[in-house]
């Protein structure tokens, strides 16, 4: 591709790249420098310039020399945009989730629902690339962006149709999910998280507003999930934009959740969609499961679905890896379940799953990840010591912090609870003392498989530790 046609210009000079870090900058490269949270991507230019870079785009008053400057005050936002002319074409139908819980659950259950359609459908977010044939992992929740547009434009070239992704806060505020056309964005729920990067819950809930502000194609649908308080203004601004508009849930009117009873390993719904109730046994527990497959079967009806097909194919949804999978179940026959919870509400959510599930205890072991919004510490041993029988307080990702610190300030909200830092030991603890008709839940790190203790990632899966502990 030539510069020239990209940007408006006869240059003839030609593009073989796009580069945010400068370290990735090959001949031909356009380099994107950004003001970042650590460091500044102006300072690199020169650098960029060096290796090859025939164009930055940075702000108008950053200094290129040796390159064309292209100036934008917003430069994240011009870059994505040449990079996606660069990477296309993508998927036919593009779907996004945001939220602050549910949006790796909401994308890799419209990834199945829409399989089930019969189509070559594919999810990124926290869990990586997910196709119908693999797993690759991105690191992030949602990739930088030229990782994101190089992705996605692979999974085109593979011949996948359809494509969810999660746009997380941090995303949306960094322009890391921009430049294609996304036909549906969804939003699951707004509670506390993240306001280490944030500040405050307004700035927090304004980066996930520009997703149906700004991201989501003119023609394009808002799925909702209706039961959030904060549904009404994310409704709004679809209503002011003149986007299609479907809600779900006890308050939604394209779905409406008319009831929700829990079963055995499962649950069943019953949905009123226009003049028809439909029932689906959806086989996951938990009414933010119910909720995150409600959402999902909105995207894709959102982008073409059938309603009555997409609704009856929820009974054939999968478990989501990490969100209250059954690690296994202990020799006394108490269960041991694992749960990617790691903010106040999710805590409370996955609490609440499970409780209808023992007439005994439920024994929570869980901690706060480090480097991290701290506010959130006591509020999830608040929420910890109000909904478990028992709490046992332990270490999740203390990063660069004290572990001590972490947990003393979570023991803030739970002063009842046990304190034992070694992860390990904690699950072990727990399992060691449930008895038959107790619950075992450990939460915060679901599918992940390291614990991150200064700049280390130390080997851990808690699905792992809990069947050795239980052996
Ligand atoms: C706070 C944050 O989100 N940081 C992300 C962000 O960094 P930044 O733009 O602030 O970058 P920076 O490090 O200050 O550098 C500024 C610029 O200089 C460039 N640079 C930097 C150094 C150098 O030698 N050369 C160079 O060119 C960088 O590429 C960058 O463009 O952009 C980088 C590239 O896209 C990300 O890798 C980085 O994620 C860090 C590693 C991170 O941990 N992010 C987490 C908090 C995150 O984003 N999490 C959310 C999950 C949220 C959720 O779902 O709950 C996610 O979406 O994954
Ligand atoms: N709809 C929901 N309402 C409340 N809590 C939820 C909901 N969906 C998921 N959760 C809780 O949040 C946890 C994480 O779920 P999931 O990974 O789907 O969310 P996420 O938004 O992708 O999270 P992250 O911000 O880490 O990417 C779950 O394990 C569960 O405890
Ligand atoms: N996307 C979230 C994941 C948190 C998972 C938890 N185990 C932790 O490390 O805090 C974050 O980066 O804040
Ligand atoms: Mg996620």
């Amino acid at each position: 591709m030539k510069l020239g046609p990209l940007i408006g210009t006869a240059d003839d000079a030609v593009v073989t790249g796009f580069a945010i870090d400068h370290r990735k900058v090959a001949p031909g490269t356009i380099f994107g420098a950004f003001e970042g949270a650590r460091v500044n991507g102006e300072d690199y230019i020169e650098a960029a310039v060096q290796a090859g870079a025939i164009a930055v785009v940075a702000r108008p008053e950053a200094k290129v020399a040796g390159a064309m400057h292209i100036a934008d005050a917003n430069p994240r936002a011009r870059f994505a945009n040449l990079a996606a002319q660069f990477f296309a074409p993508f998927p036919a139908v593009t779907a996004a989730v945001t939220g602050t819980n549910g949006k790796t659950s909401t994308v890799e259950m419209t990834r199945q629902l829409w399989r089930m359609a019969g189509f070559h459908a594919a999810s990124i977010g926290t869990l990586g690339v997910t196709t119908a044939d693999e797993r690759v992992s991105t690191g992030l929740t949602t990739p930088d962006i030229v990782t994101f547009l190089s992705n996605v434009a692979g999974l085109a070239r593979e011949g996948v149709t359809h494509v969810a992704f999660e746009a997380s806060s941090h995303g949306l505020s960094q322009y890391r999910t921009e430049g294609l056309p996304v036909r549906a964005a969804a939003f699951t729920n707004l509670s506390r998280d993240h306001l280490d990067y944030h500040g405050d819950m307004a700035t927090y809930f304004t980066a996930k507003l520009r997703l149906f502000a700004e991201v989501l194609a003119e023609d394009g649908t808002a799925v909702v999930w209706a039961d959030d308080p904060h549904a009404p203004q994310v409704e709004d601004l679809a209503r002011m934009r003149g986007n299609r508009l479907i809600t779900v849930g006890e308050h939604g009117k394209t779905l409406r959740l008319v009831s929700r009873t829990p079963s055995l390993l499962g649950q069943t719904l019953e949905i009123e969609a226009g003049d028809k109730l439909h029932t689906v046994r959806l086989p996951l527990i938990g009414a933010y499961q119910a909720a995150n497959a409600l959402t999902a079967a909105g995207l894709v009806i959102a982008t073409g679905g059938d309603v009555g097909e997409t609704l009856a194919n929820c009974a054939r949804l999968q478990p989501v890896r990490g969100r209250l999978e059954r690690a296994v179940i202990a020799a006394n026959g108490a269960p041991v379940y694992v749960d990617y919870a790691h903010t106040p509400d999710a805590l409370e959510a996955a609490i609440a799953a499970l409780k209808p599930h023992t007439d005994g205890r439920l024994i929570l072991v869980f901690g706060a990840g480090g480097d991290r919004d701290p506010g959130k510490r006591e509020l999830m041993g608040q929420v910890a010591a109000s909904g478990a029988d028992v709490a046992i307080v332990t270490d999740d990702n203390p990063r660069t912090e004290d572990p001590a610190e972490i947990r003393r300030a979570i023991l803030k909200g739970a002063p009842e609870a046990t304190e034992i830092g070694d992860r390990r030991a904690a699950i072990a603890a727990a399992i060691a003392m449930a008895e038959p008709h107790d619950i075992v839940l450990v939460a915060g790190k679901g599918h992940e498989q390291g614990q991150i203790v200064g700049e280390m990632v130390l080997p851990f899966d808690d699905v792992a530790v809990a069947r050795e502990c239980a052996a």
